[in-house]
């Protein structure tokens, strides 16, 4: 069976308008034709190539992003693209290079926090690229006073960075702050007299993130301008005399608040990704099963396959959700911080620490799921998953190491908690503890199966699971003399209420999202599936916590799985049309298992003939070392 769409009997299943669904996924429809444009625009230009990364050296492989990122920034003047186009267009290369960092983190922390004067004198080279920056904090061993060891964009190309180091005048130390550092020379790219720096050698995988020089860096009595310390949270006069503007210290941190948005953002597509791999191979893939001489069964039609494919579609969904709310509260809180409003700013950061940590989390592990639903095909590097799941993983480090900041949300949530009893009401995602009392009591009123599908009856589980977490750590803090020692005791715990806490916010963003207009035939009701199937899988996974903080009963645990196991075949029919309405390219998913046209063996059976180690027949090496050692059995067996 070759050519045509081998898929076209999925698609013809679909109860719902998938180009509705498409706009949908992109939050708007000048989001979607801006994306469907540029993600054409690249697949059809040899110069995104990228098949052949995990076969090149590394040299060869970095080289060649120095080219891609020159030849995409020549596009993006040329086409005269806007910051939205460029950004698409970065999204769909799809390799990681120093230039992430530069306008990811170089540019946004000049932005926020350097002071009008050195945002108008460094924002127009670094928007021309006239110089190139990085993001300086992590170091090789702890504190601040080592080698910066980690920063991409540093080891072989950045021209200045962003260094975050402690400022001590007259002795005192003043904490950390940002400074604007040059490294190199403009003219012949060599390190400024006191700088070492260099590469910090491969990492995970081959091709994935090696694509970027993540570097190390040591100065020796290296001076800067003064005016090059970050001066929009405090200053260093002429005279060298400390002082602070009106505005919170957190602001120095405030970058990674918006890198941890754009993670959380980026999370749902990786996901979404290796879901539209591993649902069209399920779809084509038969195996066993096979009845009166009929053909096998799709995998996808397994109840296991379902139970651990749909759930990550759903979760594919629910990121994306709670992502464009994400962009939105951090859009709020930038307004607000402009208007000296910083009442927000602790909930913005326990929201994208938070969520930041949960969904790299799960996405990381829902890769690898993905590899494992496609079998032994998945491990080939032409399925596109084992570089997708090499590049990804570390987003689960960088930014925050995810338990780490779900130890920052906790302290937010004992805060909150602490702060009930002075009558402060809490706000926005932490509303729910104002209804502290009611939540520690009330019971859950599901008697059959279909009672789970009530938004009401799903949230209030939640939420009395999330305040029963936090409220039974505050009490357990509160017997400790020394609050710090009873944070580190109870640590394990405080993780645990936290994600708890986060889970509410993706399950109540996701259900906010469907009170929402939504057109499309079928659309909504699609939605609505994937959004139950999230919040019962959920509960199915964590009932632990629900059955011992007596959210709900045995019974109602019970019936929760018996309702998901009816959404799985609600969902099946749908399944190939849900993942279409990512509208991905054969180029951007880069994966055989995961075209479009569900042409798979065909292609596999190709793609392996074009593997170096075909070139020839007899491989190099044979005649050196192999010939001789069958030569010499052969005398064995003779004597
Ligand atoms: C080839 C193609 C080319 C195409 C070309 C196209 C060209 C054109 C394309 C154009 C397109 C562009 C594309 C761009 C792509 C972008 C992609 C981006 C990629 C990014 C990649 C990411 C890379 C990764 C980068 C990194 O990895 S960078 C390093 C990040 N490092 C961490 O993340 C450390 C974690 N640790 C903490 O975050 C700790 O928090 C610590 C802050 C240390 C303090 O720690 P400590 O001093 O101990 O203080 P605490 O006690 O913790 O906090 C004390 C008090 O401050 C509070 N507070 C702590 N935080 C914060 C905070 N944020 N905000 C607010 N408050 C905070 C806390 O609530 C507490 O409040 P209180 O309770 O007092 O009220
Ligand atoms: C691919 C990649 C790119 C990166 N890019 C950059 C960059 O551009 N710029 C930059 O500055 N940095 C960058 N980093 C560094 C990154 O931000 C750090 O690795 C990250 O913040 C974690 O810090 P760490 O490595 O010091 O881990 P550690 O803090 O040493 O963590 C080690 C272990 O200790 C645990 N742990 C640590 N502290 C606590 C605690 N208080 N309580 C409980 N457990 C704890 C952690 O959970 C973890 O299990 C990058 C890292 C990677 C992997």
């Amino acid at each position: 069976m070759e050519g045509g769409d081998h898929l076209a009997h999925e698609r013809k299943k679909a109860q719902f308008d998938v180009e509705a669904m498409k706009i949908v996924w992109a939050g708007s429809r000048h989001a979607f034709e801006v994306s469907d444009r540029i993600s054409k625009l690249v697949a059809s230009d040899p110069a995104f190539r990228k098949d052949n990364r995990p076969m090149l050296s590394r040299k060869e492989l970095f080289k060649n992003t120095l080219r891609k990122a020159a030849y995409a920034w020549k596009r993006i003047i040329e086409l005269r693209l806007s910051e939205e186009e460029a950004s698409k267009l970065r999204f769909y290369v799809d390799e990681p290079a120093f230039t992430d960092l530069h306008w990811g983190m170089f540019l946004p922390a000049i932005k926020g926090q350097g002071t009008e004067e050195q945002q108008q004198k460094w924002l127009p080279l670094a928007y021309k690229m006239q110089i190139i920056g990085c993001y300086a904090q992590t170091e090789l061993g702890h504190g601040s006073n080592s080698s910066k060891w980690w920063p991409g964009g540093l080891g072989k190309i950045s021209t200045h960075a962003v260094v975050y180091a402690r400022l001590i005048t007259d002795g005192q130390d003043h904490g950390v702050h940002g400074f604007i550092v040059q490294l190199r020379s403009l003219d012949d790219h060599s390190p400024l007299p006191g700088i070492t720096v260099g590469d910090i050698g491969m990492k995970f995988g081959n091709g994935a993130y090696n694509t970027m020089d993540n570097g190390v860096l040591r100065f020796d009595h290296v001076r800067i301008p003064r005016d090059q310390m970050l001066m929009k949270v405090s200053q260093v006069s002429r005279e060298g005399k400390y002082s602070q503007s009106n505005v919170p210290r957190q602001l120095v941190y405030g970058t990674m608040v918006f890198v941890r948005q754009t993670i959380v953002a980026d999370a749902s597509c990786a996901l979404s990704r290796a879901v539209c791999i591993a649902t069209r191979y399920s779809a084509v893939r038969r195996q066993f099963g096979s009845q009166n001489g009929g053909p096998e069964t799709q995998v996808i039609d397994y109840k296991t396959q379902q139970s651990r494919l749909f759930p990550l579609l759903a979760s594919a969904y629910a990121f994306r959700f709670v992502g464009e709310w994400l962009k939105w509260l951090y859009t709020d809180v930038t307004q607000r911080l402009q208007a000296n409003d910083f009442s927000t700013l602790p909930e913005a950061h326990a929201c994208t620490a938070g969520l930041k940590s949960l969904t790299t989390a799960a996405t990381a592990d829902g890769i690898e799921e993905c590899r494992k639903l496609c079998g032994g095909h998945g491990y080939l590097c032409s399925s596109g998953l084992p570089e997708l799941f090499a590049v990804y993983v570390p987003a689960c480090t960088y930014e925050g190491d995810n338990t780490v900041l779900l130890l920052q949300v906790a302290r937010f949530l004992v805060k909150t908690l602490s702060q009930l009893g002075s009558g402060k009401q809490p706000v926005g995602t932490t509303a729910y503890m104002g209804q502290v009392e009611h939540l520690m009591q009330c019971h859950c009123n599901v008697q059959k199966a279909e009672d789970w599908l009530k938004p009401a009856v799903i949230l209030e589980a939640f939420e009395a699971r999330s305040a029963r977490m936090s409220v039974a750590c505050a009490k357990n803090l509160s017997k400790f003399t020394n609050p710090e020692e009873g944070f580190a005791e109870l640590s394990g715990d405080l993780v645990e209420a936290a994600i708890a806490h986060c889970q509410l916010i993706i399950v109540s963003k996701f259900i906010e999202k469907l009170q929402q207009d939504i057109p499309g035939k079928g659309v909504k009701q699609q939605l609505g599936v994937l959004c139950n199937i999230y919040a019962l899988f959920l509960l199915h996974k964590h009932q632990g916590d629900f059955l011992s903080t007596g959210c709900i009963t045995p019974k109602q645990a019970y019936l929760a799985n018996e309702q998901l196991r009816a959404l799985y075949s609600q969902a099946r029919p749908n399944a190939i049309a849900l993942v279409d309405a990512f509208n991905y390219t054969d180029h951007y998913l880069g994966s055989i298992l995961g075209c479009y046209d569900g042409n798979v063996y065909p292609k596999l059976y190709e793609a392996a003939w074009k593997d170096p180690l075909n070139d020839s027949v007899v491989p190099d090496g044979y005649r050196e070392y192999i010939w001789p050692m069958l030569k010499q059995q052969l005398r064995t067996a003779r004597l």
